[in-house]
């Protein structure tokens, strides 16, 4: 059985915090603001992995009124999530994800972050994973750099009855 979720997200830039995306920490003069580690990409893609099972939101299973999660690694909240679909019976059949920022320049951090979900999803072949960035042209709230978001379409295969 093939199951199909998609997940959007975004973090306001502000100074005085890190830019991580994609499990990656890019330089830049301003950072994401979250409860979180505001890895915007990274919560994107997980959302997209409960849709596709059935199972809510990023909020639902870490809440951001939780201590447990002030300054967590998305690395891990996906990390358990993926968890989760593999004791359900899935294997990742292909993620595809846009990250839509006017700045930083995403494209010589995006094979590092390609590898690092290729990881921790179980990829058999890297072409399984991909993430693109596109800015929007200086309009709205991204083009002003006010924030940055993401999008993620994920397909899963069942392996498992
Ligand atoms: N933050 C970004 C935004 C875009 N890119 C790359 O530039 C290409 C052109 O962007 P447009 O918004 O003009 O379509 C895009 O295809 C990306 O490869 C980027 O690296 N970082
Ligand atoms: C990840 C969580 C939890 O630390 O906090 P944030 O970093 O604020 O991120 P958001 O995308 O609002 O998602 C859900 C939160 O519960």
């Amino acid at each position: 059985m093939i199951r199909v979720g998609q997940g959007f997200d975004v973090h306001q830039l502000v100074e005085g915090r890190k830019c991580i995306i994609g499990g990656v920490s890019i330089p830049y003069e301003k950072g994401l603001l979250g409860h979180s580690d505001a890895d915007v990409l990274l919560h994107a893609i997980t959302d997209a992995i409960l849709g596709a099972l059935g199972q809510g939101d990023i909020g639902k299973h870490f809440p951001d009124t939780d201590e447990a999660y002030k300054d967590a690694d998305s690395v891990k909240l996906l990390e358990d999530v993926w968890a989760m679909a593999k004791r359900m019976g899935y294997k990742l059949g292909n993620i595809d994800s846009t990250i839509i920022a006017q700045k930083p320049k995403m494209a010589p951090y995006i094979p590092e972050m390609t590898q690092l979900i290729a990881r921790v999803l179980g990829a058999e072949e890297i072409s399984q994973v991909n993430v693109k960035a596109t800015t929007t042209e200086k309009l709205g709230f991204t083009g002003r750099g006010e924030g940055i978001a993401a999008q993620s379409v994920v397909c899963l295969l069942k392996t498992a009855p």
